[in-house]
């Protein structure tokens, strides 16, 4: 029997997301899908509204419209209401939807793990630290406990997995030293073990090769296939190195004013008119 297709499994659905600040629309009707397994990259020129999307997905903004669903479920669903209502300037005219928040730690808790454009680690603690207060993230013990280290068995058992962790991603000879004397490569290499760290089915990465020379590029393309493999993750980057975005990615969205102007494989977008347009920008003159 030949093998079917597998019909693929969304993970992360984005419908009409829509962010407003003001008289701003950074991120405009935008609906997407990533599917399990696979690494999906979000480009477009600067100011795109890139960072915007993703903060939508974490509970760092509620959309001002549109709905986030995370393995089949609604995560975040929102209406523009009263004065926002009169101010809104997103194209999909508004249906109503029902309120859903979700706090960026909840999220966590659901199976999404981010890092950020510029590394925010915890500066002055050890990579062990570090790591540590990911896996309480995810534990979702309260602050007491975990500061008076009340449950010495879950305790003893977040400390061992820390150290499973740091080992896997050969970080572990570094554990005592202060996260913020790394280099910065490395710097970049325990943000993403700090999210590893709460378990993820899902991993959002800003601008991860942001800084890094060629070789060091080509290197965090093959981690990060070789994590997304190990820790079955399904991956949705933002990155402006397109070597590593042509190199990695199973299918890429590309946005530009907050507007989703093409998707498609690496080579379809390579050749898209309205991208190289985007990037390249075009005349007024080109226009006529
Ligand atoms: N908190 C905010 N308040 C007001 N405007 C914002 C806010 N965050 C983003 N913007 C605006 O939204 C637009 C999109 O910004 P965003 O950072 O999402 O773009 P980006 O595609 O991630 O850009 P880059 O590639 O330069 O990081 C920009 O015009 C930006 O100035």
């Amino acid at each position: 029997m030949s093998a079917e297709a597998k019909t693929p499994v969304s993970v992360l659905h984005m419908q009409d997301v829509t962010m407003q600040f003001g008289g701003v629309v950074a991120v405009n009707g935008l609906t997407l899908d990533v599917n399990e397994g696979e690494i999906v990259a979000l480009i477009g020129p600067n100011g795109a509204g890139k960072t915007t999307a993703f903060n939508c997905v974490t509970g760092i903004y509620e959309p001002t419209f549109g709905q986030v669903d995370f393995m089949g479920k609604t995560i975040l669903s929102n209406t523009p209401k009263g004065k926002m209502q009169k101010m809104y300037l997103g194209e999909v005219v508004p249906r109503p939807l029902p309120v859903i928040r979700n706090t960026p730690d909840k999220i966590t808790q659901k199976g999404i793990a981010r890092t950020f454009q510029n590394i925010r680690l915890f500066g002055q603690l050890s990579v062990f630290d570090n790591v540590l207060i990911a896996k309480h993230m995810r534990a979702k013990q309260n602050v007491i406990s975990a500061t008076l280290r009340l449950n010495h068995k879950e305790e003893e058992r977040m400390r061992a997995e820390t150290t499973a962790l740091l080992e896997e991603q050969n970080l572990l000879h570094l554990k005592d030293e202060i996260a913020s004397s790394l280099p910065y490569g490395l710097q970049r290499r325990l943000e993403i073990a700090r999210a590893l760290a709460t378990e993820p089915k899902f991993l959002l990465l800003d601008e991860p090769a942001a800084g890094m020379n060629p070789q060091e590029t080509q290197e965090l393309t093959d981690f990060i296939k070789q994590i997304r493999d190990s820790y079955h993750l399904t991956v949705f980057m933002i990155e402006h190195h397109m070597d590593l975005v042509m190199q990695i990615s199973d299918r890429i969205y590309v946005l530009d004013f907050g507007k989703l102007i093409a998707q498609g494989t690496p080579e379809e977008i390579q050749n898209n008119e309205r991208v190289i347009e985007a990037y390249l920008g075009v005349s007024d003159d080109a226009e006529d």
